[in-house]
């Protein structure tokens, strides 16, 4: 039995600090997130019979769903249902033990976080992780500038490409704060942003790796109602641009007003998947909110 491969949170961090030259795709204008011309409704990412065990813990049990294109996703389920860690898989911090993650039709399994940012795929985590010392702008900036083609001999020796690009990655990050609604916020440093701050600071510093497929992990934890209300609308323009969403997301009001299609969790399996109007009415969902068996509910 292949274990995942897991990494500590110093790991983690580490690779989320990553700087530069290992983000992110090429292209990208000053403007916010740049749209895709990818027609909606082609699979984007498929999940296919994914298992996955951390010793006897069974975290994902032969899970199956897809992502269209253009289409705002929600993954729920009841805590340890496996949300976290369906991310994980996706994104490169967790090998599946069976099954394959393919993106846009090419398999990820295996690829490494960074090759999985450059290939279109941007994340935000379940806790806010910035570079607390840095300010808004530059946290943004270490995305955006995973765009330059800078060579290491046109930085070194500030060579007129270094400048250009320089320039549009501050121009391109000013305008992602912009988008997420904390432009006032560009020169401080992010420790001293508010909590929902600093959460839209994760969303554009993620934008900055120009994604196709944004993958957000709780961004509505610890909100009030009216800033969940602004993150519905943001989620909305960032699907919007032509990004893909993925929410992992415990609010209910949050996932049911936003989301086009949702696939349910529960102890690792996939129980319901539909529209948010199908699976609120599904038995096994609700009875799995419930903690009523199935059978009785
Ligand atoms: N690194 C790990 N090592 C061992 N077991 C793990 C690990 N990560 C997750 N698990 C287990 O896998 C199962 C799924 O956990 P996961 O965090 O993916 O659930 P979740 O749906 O994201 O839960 P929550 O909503 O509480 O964040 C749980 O039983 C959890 O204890």
């Amino acid at each position: 039995m292949t274990e995942p491969h897991q990494e500590t949170p110093e790991e983690l961090d580490r690779q989320n600090a990553r700087p530069v030259d290992e983000a992110a795709p090429t292209g990208g204008s000053a403007a916010a997130p740049a749209a895709k011309s990818a027609p909606a409704g082609d699979v984007l990412l498929e999940v296919d019979h994914v298992t996955l065990r951390f010793g006897g813990v069974v975290a994902l049990n032969d899970v199956s769903f897809s992502l269209r294109k253009g289409e705002i996703f929600g993954l729920i389920g009841p805590n340890g249902a496996g949300k976290t860690t369906c991310f994980n898989a996706m994104t490169g911090v967790y090998r599946p033990t069976e099954g394959a993650i393919r993106f846009q039709g090419e398999s990820i399994v295996g690829k490494k976080k960074h090759q999985i940012t450059r290939g279109g795929i941007a994340r935000t985590f379940q806790n806010v992780r910035l570079f607390p010392e840095m300010t808004a702008l530059e946290n943004v900036m270490v995305g955006a500038d995973a765009h330059h083609k800078t060579s290491v001999i046109s930085a070194l020796f500030r060579l007129p490409r270094f400048w250009r690009e320089e320039k549009s990655g501050k121009e391109r990050s000013l305008e992602l704060l912009r988008f997420v609604g904390i432009a006032h916020r560009a020169g401080d440093v992010s420790r001293n942003l508010s909590y929902g701050e600093q959460r839209r600071l994760e969303i554009a510093r993620a934008l900055a790796t120009n994604p196709t497929l944004l993958c957000l992990d709780e961004p509505a934890a610890g909100f009030n109602p009216a800033e969940k209300e602004d993150l519905l609308q943001l989620i909305r323009r960032i699907r919007d641009t032509g990004v893909t969403v993925l929410l992992i997301e415990h609010d209910m009001r949050l996932v049911m007003g936003v989301t086009d299609r949702i696939v349910v969790l529960e102890f690792g399996k996939k129980i319901a998947e539909g529209t948010p109007a199908e699976v609120r009415d599904n038995p096994a969902v609700i009875a799995a909110y419930l903690g009523v068996p199935t059978d009785a509910a």
